[in-house]
C-alpha cells in the first residue's frame, strides 16, 4: 500500500524525529534527495547538470528552504542557479547563505521589488532548463496568492520542466482539493511519507511523476493512521479469489445480477460480461433483457422474475439500466431485502431509500459517478463532488451506513466507520466510456460474490478495471475493457515478470 499521511501526523512526526537530531538535519535530507531528482531530470532535459540553468521559486518558509539548499547542492555540481524570491526579507537565511556560498544568486520576484529595476522575468524563464516550485508546501493555506500568480504565470508560459518541492504549491495538501491558482509540475519530490493531495484528483493532477524521499519518518508514523492508502499490485494480488483443489461453481460464489430493461438491454449484458470476469463460480440474471444476456453469454443462468426467485445467490449487482418505472422500483427492494452483499449502481441508486440501506445487516455498496453521488447528497453540485471527492465519499459512506466507491478521475472508496479511504491508482481517461461503469458494478459483484468484503471487492475492481481500460485504450468502449479484464487478473496474479537471464543486460544498453 501507498499511504499518505496528514499534515498534522507528518508535522508530529517530524517534531519527535528533529529532536532528536541536530537542527537542519531533516532540512538536508530533504534537500539532498530534492537535488538528486534534480539532477536525473536536468541529465534527461539537458544531458547534463554542469553548465544548467536551474530557477528556484521560492516562498517565505521551509518549503522554500529545500528549494534553496538543493539549489545549493546542484550550484556546486556547476549548474547556473537563480532563486526567484517572493518575499526577499523572509526567505530562509540559511538556504539563501548556503545557496551564495556556491555561487548562486538570488533576485527579488518583480512583484517584491522595493528599489531598482525588477528582473526580466519572462527572460530568465525562456533560458532556464528547471524549475523548482519551492514558494509553498505543507504549510500553504488555499490557492496561490496573488504574487505567486504572477510569477506562475511566467513559468507556465515558458514551458519549462517544473519540480515541486514536497507538493505543488497552491493544492490542499490533506484533501487534494485545489481552490484558486496552483502550481502544475512535471514532478514532484515529496518527504517522509505521501500526503492525501498527491494521490487524489484534483490535486493529482497538478503533481505529475511523484518520488518520496525517506528522511526518516517511517518509524514515527509507524503507530498512526493514514488518511489514504493506495494498493499496489502485491496488495491486489493477495485479494485476487481462486479456485481451491474442492471448489465447485456454488463454493467460488454465484453473483446476482438484477440490471437492464426492454429499453436498455445492454446494460445488463455489459454487467454480465463484467460479473463473469470477477471470480465467482457462476452468474444468475434477473430481468427483462434475458434474451440479450443469453445470445451474448450463453453460460449466464437466467430467468425473467423478481430476483428472489431466481435461486442462490453470494451477492447481488442492481441497478444498471433499469430505469425508473414500477418494475425497477420493485427490482431494488426486492434485491436490498436479501440477506447478501448487495452492491447499487446507476439507475438502483435513484431508487434507493437511505433508511432501508442504513437498516440492511449485510452490506452494501453503493457505486456512484459524481452525478449520481450530487443527488444521493441532497443534490450539491456535481462540481463540488468533483472537487472535494474524500469529503463527499466519506460524508455518503457515513450517511447510508454503506461502502461507497466514488467513480472518476479518481476513484475513492470509503468505508461506513472512521478509517483511511482507499485511493484508486489505476485507470485513464478512456475509461469515461458508456457503459465501462456497468462492466465495474458487475466485476465487483462477483467478488463480493466470491467472499470478499466490500471494501476489498471495491478496491480489488477498481484496480483491474483501471488496468483493462488501459489496456484497452486508445478508443476503448466498455466490451474492449470487459475482454481485458482476463489478461490484467493474469498480470496482477502472476506479479512482475522478471526478464530471461542475459537479457537485463542488453534492455539496459539499449536505454
Ligand atoms: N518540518 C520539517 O521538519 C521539514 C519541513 N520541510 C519542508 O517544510 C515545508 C513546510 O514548511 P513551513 O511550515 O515553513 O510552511 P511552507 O513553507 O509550506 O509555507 C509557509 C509559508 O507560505 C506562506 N503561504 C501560505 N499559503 C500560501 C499561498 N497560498 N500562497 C503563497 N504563500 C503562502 C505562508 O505565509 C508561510 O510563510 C514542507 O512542505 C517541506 O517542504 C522539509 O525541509 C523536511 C523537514
Ligand atoms: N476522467 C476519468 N479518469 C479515469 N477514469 C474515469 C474517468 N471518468 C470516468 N472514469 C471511469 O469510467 C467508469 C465510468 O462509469 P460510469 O460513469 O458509471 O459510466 P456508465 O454509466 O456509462 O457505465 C468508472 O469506472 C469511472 O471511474
Ligand atoms: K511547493
Amino acid at each position: 500500500m501507498r499511504d499518505a499521511y496528514s499534515v498534522e501526523t507528518v508535522r508530529a512526526a517530524e517534531r519527535e524525529l528533529m529532536a532528536r537530531l541536530p537542527p537542519g538535519t531533516l532540512m538536508k535530507r530533504a534537500a539532498a534527495g530534492l537535488a538528486a531528482a534534480c539532477a536525473g531530470t536536468l541529465g534527461r532535459v539537458r544531458g547534463r547538470v554542469y553548465g544548467s540553468r536551474v530557477v528556484l521559486l521560492v516562498g517565505s518558509g521551509d518549503n522554500g528552504g529545500d528549494a534553496l539548499f538543493a539549489g545549493a547542492y546542484l550550484a556546486r555540481r556547476g549548474a547556473g542557479v537563480t532563486a526567484v524570491l517572493l518575499s526577499p526579507e523572509r526567505a530562509h537565511g540559511a538556504g539563501l547563505a548556503a545557496l551564495r556560498s556556491a555561487g548562486g544568486r538570488a533576485v527579488a520576484a518583480p512583484g517584491a521589488v522595493v528599489e531598482g529595476a525588477p528582473v526580466d522575468l519572462p527572460a530568465l524563464l525562456g533560458r532556464a532548463d528547471l524549475v523548482l516550485d519551492g514558494i509553498v508546501g505543507i504549510g500553504g493555506r488555499g490557492g496561490l496568492r496573488p504574487d505567486a500568480v504572477e510569477v506562475w504565470d511566467v513559468v507556465r508560459d515558458a514551458g519549462v520542466p517544473v519540480v515541486a518541492v514536497d507538493l505543488p504549491s497552491g493544492v490542499d495538501a490533506d484533501t487534494g482539493e485545489v481552490r484558486g491558482v496552483a502550481v502544475r509540475a512535471t514532478a514532484t519530490v515529496t518527504f517522509g511519507a505521501h500526503k492525501p493531495g498527491l494521490l487524489l484528483a484534483p490535486a493529482r493532477e497538478h503533481a505529475g511523476a511523484v518520488h518520496l524521499v525517506d528522511i526518516g519518518l517511517g518509524p514515527y508514523l509507524a503507530g498512526t493512521a493514514p488518511v489514504a492508502r493506495a494498493p499496489r499490485h502485491a496488495d491486489v494480488a493477495r485479494l485476487l479469489p481462486g479456485p481451491s483443489a474442492e471448489s465447485d461453481k456454488y463454493r467460488r460464489g454465484v453473483t446476482g445480477v438484477a440490471a437492464g430493461s426492454a429499453r436498455y438491454p445492454g446494460a445488463a449484458v455489459l454487467a454480465v460480461a463484467g460479473a463473469l470476469r470477477g471470480g465467482a463460480g457462476a452468474v444468475r440474471y434477473a430481468g427483462p433483457a434475458a434474451d440479450a444476456v443469453v445470445a451474448r453469454f450463453p453460460e449466464t443462468l437466467v430467468s425473467a422474475g423478481p430476483p428472489s426467485a431466481a435461486g442462490r445467490v453470494q451477492a447481488w449487482v442492481v441497478g444498471p439500466g433499469l430505469g425508473d418505472d414500477r418494475a425497477a422500483r420493485e427490482t431494488v427492494r426486492d434485491v436490498l431485502a436479501a440477506r447478501v452483499p448487495v452492491l447499487v449502481d446507476a439507475d438502483g441508486l435513484r431508487l434507493v431509500d437511505v433508511e432501508r440501506v442504513r437498516s440492511r445487516t449485510a452490506p452494501t455498496l453503493l457505486t456512484p459517478h459524481a452525478g449520481e453521488a450530487a443527488a444521493l447528497l441532497d443534490g450539491v453540485p456535481r462540481e463540488e463532488v468533483e472537487s472535494a471527492r474524500l469529503s463527499s465519499a466519506r460524508e455518503l459512506a457515513r450517511r447510508y451506513r454503506a461502502t461507497v466507491l466514488l467513480k472518476g478521475s479518481t476513484t475513492v472508496i470509503a468505508g461506513p466507520e472512521e478509517g483511511p479511504v482507499l485511493v484508486n491508482p489505476t485507470g485513464t481517461g478512456w475509461l469515461a466510456t458508456a457503459g465501462s461503469g456497468d462492466v465495474l458494478s458487475g466485476l465487483v459483484g462477483s467478488l463480493l460474490a466470491a467472499g470478499l468484503s466490500a471494501r476489498d471487492a471495491a478496491a480489488v475492481g477498481a484496480y483491474l478495471h483501471g488496468l483493462a481500460g488501459r489496456r484497452a485504450a486508445p478508443l476503448a468502449v466498455a466490451t474492449d475493457v470487459a475482454d481485458a479484464l482476463r489478461p490484467v487478473w493474469r498480470d496482477v496474479a502472476e506479479g512482475p515478470r522478471r526478464p530471461p537471464r542475459g537479457r537485463e543486460e542488453g534492455a539496459r544498453g539499449e536505454t
